[in-house]
């Protein structure tokens, strides 16, 4: 196809797939032409062959998950890396890894693949970027890409040209409704027109099912963070949809972004008046549906002054006056979005009541990031989510809503049509041992995530007559009488629970946590650790995560007359064999 770069990306939630799209428009600037490739739809053997191209490039964008495992869509492609022995020799190639410091595998992904790649003899053309998504990543991105470009013309000989590919120009129309025939508007879905009301599988990211809500229900009781009306704090709620999937699809179901509750009376027709071919394969809908979306929601902020809760980085923000034909309105959009968005509290907008007409949309859109999906847990017949609905006030006084948490929060079960939530499942590398008879310690303070889950199949399998292993809950909480959530249904667990350890932490003087819990039950702890036992660990990664990690360290130094450095080793060892899993996330 005349292209010379190929881009990878391993990504789960968009970011890395996003990064792969912004180097293939950068790769224009300097007479480049490039191809973003999902690793999963791709055969590896044929990577050899781009070496015969002039200037072939390989560049990487892989996220990190997990303990330190690729992404679902790299995870052949790091399988083929690992026990492959094509040799790459003479492949040009850089790796941005995406990742997050608050992990214990910081950036594993990233940087196996660009040790791999040399280890095969590829040429690395500029040093490996490490993304951390607990300070900037954007930053760290655009630092890495600025540094690339110029190693890149510098190994080709190339200097770069003066067209500027990486924005397109799209002309914008506003209709009113009845303009236009309603089959070919569309109206929030990701891929297919009119998807949401003809539902068919399979069922993705991109075409999610709709599963009726069932069930919305608050789970503390009272608090700061309780869903009384007139209280502003973070109520918890969980949301159960029901009769939807079959129980042979694997178990970690998300939410993705939903389609906008009531279809728009007011209409944007988006037109692309670029003759050059697109960068990536991506379907016309897809961008239609991310200009719609903005369309409406620049629409609504401009007038309404509603919220976004997108935040415009100022790279971004210089490019986009750099290239903008229309400084004014462009520049009013941005400030709108700042304004809307907290992130420059010095500006004041005001619209002046006129309609922005004639905004040059792409050079908003690139900056507009997708919506990521909501984890939760996966029961054969149902889906449950149980979330904090996430509100605060910004800096500039504003109130910042989550999307995905008040977009649930709002649906009621039942009414005509019933209320759904778009959804999708995908395979989830946390998950109890194959063999049920293995004892299993599960640690989990405040929504105990996925562990429910856990407890119901434990249970089920000893309905049913199998030999379950001890089961062990540690869970924490701040008051027993507010946030014990699911306290009311431990009548129900008992049957399967060998061991319940709770922790409040403001309920006496003394602040108590699970690892505090775990510090003292060692030796049974240590008998389960030596019995074939698997830990799991669910919650906050930056102080949780680390003070049990470091708890049960200890516990191993001791009873297993370690080193301080052996029972490291020996944690981590577990680790490897799949007995120590943490899902955990800052
Ligand atoms: C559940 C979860 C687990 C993660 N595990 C790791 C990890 O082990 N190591 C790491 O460096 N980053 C980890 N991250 C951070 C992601 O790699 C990072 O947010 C990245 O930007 C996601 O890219 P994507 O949007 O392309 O999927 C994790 C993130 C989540 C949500």
């Amino acid at each position: 196809q005349g292209r010379n770069i190929a881009i990878l990306y391993g990504s789960q939630t968009g970011t890395g797939e996003e990064f792969a799209n912004r180097l293939a428009k950068d790769a224009q600037r300097y007479g480049m032409k490039a191809l973003v490739l999902d690793p999963e739809e791709c055969n590896a053997d044929d990577l050899p062959q781009l070496i015969d191209i002039p200037n072939s490039l390989v560049l990487m964008c892989m996220a990190t998950y997990g303990e330190g495992d690729p992404t679902d869509n790299a995870q052949d492609f790091h399988d083929w890396l690992k026990q492959g022995d094509t040799m790459l020799t003479g492949l040009r190639y850089a790796v941005f890894g995406l990742g997050n410091k608050t992990y214990e595998h910081y950036n594993s992904m990233g940087k196996f693949v660009d040790k791999r790649f040399e280890e095969l003899g590829a040429e690395r053309v500029y040093e490996l970027g490490l993304g951390d998504d607990d300070t900037n990543i954007e930053e760290d991105f655009v630092t890495w890409k600025e540094g690339l470009w110029p190693a890149v013309c510098q190994r080709f000989g190339l200097e770069a040209s003066m067209e500027d590919g990486s924005f397109r120009a799209y002309s914008f129309t506003k209709y009113e409704d009845g303009d236009l025939d309603p089959k070919t508007i569309y109206t929030g879905e990701v891929a297919r027109l009119h998807s949401y009301d003809n539902q068919r599988p399979p069922y993705d990211a991109k075409n999610p099912y709709l599963a009726p809500i069932q069930v919305n229900r608050e789970l503390h009781n009272g608090g700061d963070r309780s869903s009384a009306p007139t209280n502003t704090g973070n109520p918890l709620r969980n949301c159960t949809k029901s009769g939807w999937w079959t129980p042979d699809e694997p178990s970690s179901p998300s939410l993705p972004t939903s389609p906008p509750a009531n279809p728009p009376s007011t209409i944007f027709v988006s037109c692309c008046l670029d003759s050059r071919p697109a960068t990536t394969p991506l379907p016309a809908p897809q961008g239609n549906f991310t200009l719609f979306l903005l369309a409406h929601s620049l629409y609504i902020h401009l007038h309404n002054k509603c919220d976004i809760k997108q935040v415009i980085s100022s790279t971004n923000r210089l490019s986009v006056l750099r290239i903008a034909k229309k400084r004014k309105p462009v520049l009013r959009a941005i400030r709108a979005l700042e304004v809307f968005s907290g992130k420059n509290s010095n500006m004041k907008y005001s619209s002046g009541g006129r309609t922005p007409q004639h905004i040059t949309i792409p050079i908003i859109t690139p900056h507009i990031l997708p919506l990521k999906p909501l984890t939760s847990q996966a029961h054969p017949n149902s889906i449950h989510i149980c979330a904090v609905v996430v509100k605060y006030e910004t800096k500039a006084g504003y109130t910042n809503l989550g999307v995905a948490t008040n977009w649930l929060s709002t649906k009621t079960p039942g009414g005509e049509p019933p209320a759904r939530a778009p959804i999708y499942v995908r395979k989830s590398q946390f998950r109890l041992p194959f063999k049920v008879s293995h004892p299993v310690v599960m640690i989990g303070p405040g929504t105990g995530a996925p562990f429910i889950g856990f407890i119901q199949d434990r249970a089920y399998h000893k309905e049913a007559g199998k030999d379950v292993g001890k089961t062990i809950l540690y869970f924490g909480c701040r008051k027993r009488s507010e946030d014990f959530i699911y306290g009311d249904q431990l009548d129900e667990w008992w049957s399967v629970l060998t061991e319940l350890n709770l922790a409040f932490s403001r309920d006496g003087e003394k602040k108590v946590y699970v690892q505090h819990l775990i510090a003292e039950n060692r030796d049974s702890l240590w008998k389960v650790i030596e019995g074939h036992g698997h830990i799991y660990v669910c919650g906050d990664a930056r102080h949780m995560a680390r003070d049990v990690h470091d708890a049960i360290v200890s516990i191993v130094e001791e009873k297993a007359g370690k080193t301080h450095q052996q029972a490291v080793d020996f944690v981590k060892g577990l680790m490897n064999k799949g007995r120590y899993s943490a899902d955990v996330w800052s």
